[in-house]
């Protein structure tokens, strides 16, 4: 997969470097969820029957993070993560339009004969609630106007999963409630945040369970504070463990960020500066104060009793 970073206006020579007749799914996709899914398979399999390139064109940074007052609270797929799934969907062509102020204020008209047209989109494929332009103006209907004769529109209606609509704004609130359950099943996959190993407060190793200090490599939404049953991908490997996300009530009076720690079972050395995949299979209780370490170092023991019955149908 290609990918290629757009600013608006298009210049000239960008856009004679990349038209050539393809098939476009268009839209903010954060989360790649299920329902983004159908829009870009479809785009991907209309892609292959016309026998032109697959792409998708998406935003960056996220508008609401642009638009908003400094509370946008992360990415669900961050750029690097949503170019792999993308690639392994089989997209050929990537394009990142630069979000900025200026972008937000393009009207609909502009957008499409500015960066669509002259791409040579023959078919654009936007999911059933596609909005785009100055303050949303533009729907699936304005855009197959406004691409006059040159350019097909098709819509894909809602994915619906028990009979509720697949969507982002979902799935990042059953995360921050600690419905993971729905959250992964919403995904088709389970959530995943990644990071290098930093340094913590060197506590986990005297009370017998080390723990890995994530930090994240991105601005990933925070899921619920809380124990978590993990997948851990490491090198080659895979690894079980326990990850507590919040903020040790036991050991902390005031506020502090949110730690994100992982003991893994069967695994001793050193991971310092390392890079971890930790994928978030099942959630098993909040995060608490305990009244002594050996409560909490108790109560880590049975999460992480807990922890491996849930994991091992993944062994
Ligand atoms: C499975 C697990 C559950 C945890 N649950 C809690 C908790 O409920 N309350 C709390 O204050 N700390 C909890 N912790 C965090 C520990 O307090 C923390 O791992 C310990 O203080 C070591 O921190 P360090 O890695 O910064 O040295 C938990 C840690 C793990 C691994
Ligand atoms: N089973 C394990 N799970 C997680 N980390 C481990 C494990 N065994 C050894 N380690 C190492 O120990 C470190 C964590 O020890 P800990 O005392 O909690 O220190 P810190 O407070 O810096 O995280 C990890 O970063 C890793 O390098």
């Amino acid at each position: 997969m290609r990918t290629v970073t757009l600013t608006y206006p298009m210049p000239p020579e960008t856009a004679a470097q990349w038209a050539q007749p393809q098939v476009v799914a268009l839209g903010q996709f954060d989360g790649l969820h299920l329902g983004h899914v159908s829009v870009i398979a479809s785009a991907v399999a209309l892609a292959r029957k016309e026998g032109v390139p697959a792409a998708v064109m998406t935003f960056h940074p996220h508008p609401k993070d642009v638009m908003g007052k400094g509370d946008y609270e992360g990415y669900l797929t961050p750029q690097a993560d949503k170019q792999k799934l993308l690639a392994d969907m089989g997209v050929d062509i990537l394009y990142i339009v630069e979000f900025n102020e200026q972008l937000s204020r393009v009207s609909p008209q502009n957008f499409v004969s500015v960066m669509l047209l002259p791409l040579h989109v023959i078919t654009a494929v936007v999911g059933f609630d596609f909005r785009f332009g100055y303050q949303g103006e533009g729907d699936a209907e304005m855009l197959s106007e406004l691409g006059g004769g040159a350019m097909n529109v098709e819509t894909v209606p809602p994915f619906l999963l028990n009979g509720e609509k697949v969507s982002s704004s979902g799935i990042r609130k059953s995360l921050q409630t600690g419905e993971l359950e729905l959250a992964n099943a919403w995904f088709g996959r389970f959530y995943h945040l990644r990071g290098m190993v930093g340094h913590g407060e060197k506590r986990g190793r005297t009370i017998g369970f080390p723990t890995a200090n994530l930090q994240l490599d991105d601005r990933f939404v925070t899921p619920a504070k809380g124990v978590y049953a993990v997948r851990v991908f490491y090198n080659d490997q895979v690894l079980h463990g326990v990850m507590n996300v919040g903020v040790k009530p036991t050991f902390h009076e005031g506020v502090i960020a949110p730690s994100f720690e992982v003991h893994l079972f069967d695994f001793a050395g050193d991971l310092y500066d390392k890079h971890l995949k930790v994928e978030l299979v099942s959630y098993i209780r909040p995060e608490r104060k305990f009244e002594s370490i050996p409560a909490l170092i108790a109560q880590i023991g049975q999460d992480s009793e807990t922890a491996k019955q849930l994991l091992q149908q993944y062994l």
